[in-house]
């Protein structure tokens, strides 16, 4: 069996994580096949996708902001036990659309609850489980927010609507906590034109893929 990789890609809103990655899933699967597993967070199973329902409608629901850390992280312990742990005990490559840095910066930093205090109640939910390697997709909040409200026809969520405010407070905590975790967490320029964003992007992954061994 070869050795698995646990990959996450983050962001805030609008970074372009998801064109990158389905950009690359197309480059990627006809290589890996099977070994690749992408999914998403809130999401990649029935229950999480229910659970992103509910905290993502297009109006405000009035929901309490401990309630949303705690939804978030419920539905990363499903996901995590649905999806990533049998695709990494079968030792595949997982992709994950957002994990546990999301809930820090949005739940931590955006809505203030605090960075120590999510990280807590992650714990619980995650095990230890951290990625082996996490692209950061680096984007100002003003620029972001604009690429969203261009282009995602009449799809604008409760948190795409939160105040800029909100946004920036996301941004400053990914990148401090792109600063304190560097050896994990790697950081990519956003702004730059999307050909050259998957470009950095397919060098990080091949990188770490290059480390992956045979093990029994
Ligand atoms: N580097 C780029 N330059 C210009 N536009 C971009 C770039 N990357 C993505 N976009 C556009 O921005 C919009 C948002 O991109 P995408 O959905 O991939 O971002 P995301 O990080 O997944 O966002 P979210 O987490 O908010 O869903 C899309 O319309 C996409 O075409
Ligand atoms: C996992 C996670 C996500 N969020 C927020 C961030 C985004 O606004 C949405 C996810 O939407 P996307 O289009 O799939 O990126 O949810 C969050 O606040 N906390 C989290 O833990």
């Amino acid at each position: 069996m070869t050795q698995p990789l646990f990959i996450t890609f983050e962001g805030p809103e609008g970074a372009g994580k998801t064109s990158v990655l389905q950009a690359l899933i197309a480059e990627l699967k006809p290589l890996l096949g099977d070994d690749l597993v992408t999914t998403r967070e809130p999401g990649g199973n029935p229950i999480s996708e229910a659970i992103r329902a509910i905290l993502q409608p297009e109006e405000d629901n009035g929901m309490d902001d401990r309630t949303e850390a705690l939804l978030y992280t419920a539905a990363r312990r499903q996901h995590l036990v649905s999806v990533v742990l049998p695709a990494l005990a079968a030792g595949k490559i997982v992709i994950s659309d957002r994990y546990v840095d999301s809930s820090l910066a949005y739940q931590g930093g955006g809505r203030g609850l605090g960075v120590d205090n999510i990280w807590q109640i992650n714990q619980f939910a995650i095990d230890g489980l951290m990625p082996d390697l996490t692209i950061y997709f680096d984007v100002p909040a003003e620029v972001g927010l604009a690429r969203v409200m261009a282009n995602r026809q009449g799809k604008i969520d409760r948190l795409d609507k939160e105040d800029l405010s909100f946004h920036k407070k996301v941004r400053e905590t990914y990148l401090s906590l792109q600063s304190d975790f560097s050896d994990r967490i790697k950081i990519i320029d956003a702004t730059q034109p999307l050909t050259e964003v998957i470009a950095a992007t397919r060098t990080l992954l091949f990188e770490i893929m290059a480390t992956r061994k045979e093990s029994l």
